[in-house]
């Protein structure tokens, strides 16, 4: 019996499959949706968009494309994706990422985690939870914030485990000795540096 959650963590992988292999980034996939609440089956989810890293034009990651593409659909500008994000009484905003949401990025561009909170501002509901499949590898920023800096903006995050080699070998197959880094991330904990 596996978690409801993994048919959307595995979505958001088919996702992460679509973007262009870069050493600079992670190829990252993500589903935004609307979840009744106390509907435990998710049997009256309403996807809402989707989309992963580089499918818009530029340095774009997946949760920024999964927003901007919803705020095209809405025809606003990115920024106001807020506006245009339904509130609905009974009923949450949820957003599956086969990563967990930068919190900072080498390029200095906005992180995820602010445009994710960015969501909530007005006093509109906004996203309510986010689930992610790994927590970011220390590749480029180190130790990741972005779960504490959700936190710290009220929303809650939850990691979907079982999917890590699979979401990790997509996520880092543009990099150099992509197999390496995987094994690292995977045991992060356990691989001395001389080992790497
Ligand atoms: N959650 C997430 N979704 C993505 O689509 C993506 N590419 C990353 N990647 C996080 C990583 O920290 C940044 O890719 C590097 O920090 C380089 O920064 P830029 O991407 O060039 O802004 N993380
Ligand atoms: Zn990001």
């Amino acid at each position: 019996n596996t978690s409801p959650h993994i048919p959307y963590i595995k979505k958001c992988l088919s996702l992460a499959e679509q973007s262009p292999p870069r050493p600079t980034n992670f190829r990252v996939g993500a589903v935004l949706l609307s979840r009744k609440d106390n509907d435990p089956t998710f049997k009256d989810d309403r996807i809402l968009s989707t989309g992963y890293t580089m499918e818009l034009a530029g340095n774009t990651h997946a949760e920024q494309c999964c927003f901007a593409n919803y705020a095209a659909v809405h025809k606003v500008p990115d920024d106001q994706v807020g506006e245009v994000l339904p509130v609905e009484p009974g009923r949450k905003l949820i957003m599956y990422v086969t990563m967990e949401p930068c919190g900072k990025r080498l390029s200095g561009n906005v992180p995820c985690v602010q445009r994710i909170t960015r969501t909530a501002e007005g006093g509109r509901q906004g996203i309510n939870k986010v689930y992610f499949g790994v927590k970011e590898p220390g590749t480029f920023v180190g130790e990741s914030e972005g779960c504490q800096m959700l936190t710290q903006a009220g929303i809650e995050w939850e990691h979907v485990g079982g999917l890590e080699r699979e979401i990790l070998t997509v996520a880092f197959a543009g990099h150099e000795n992509a197999e390496k880094e995987v094994r690292v991330a995977l045991g992060e904990k356990e691989t001395n540096v001389d080992d790497i």
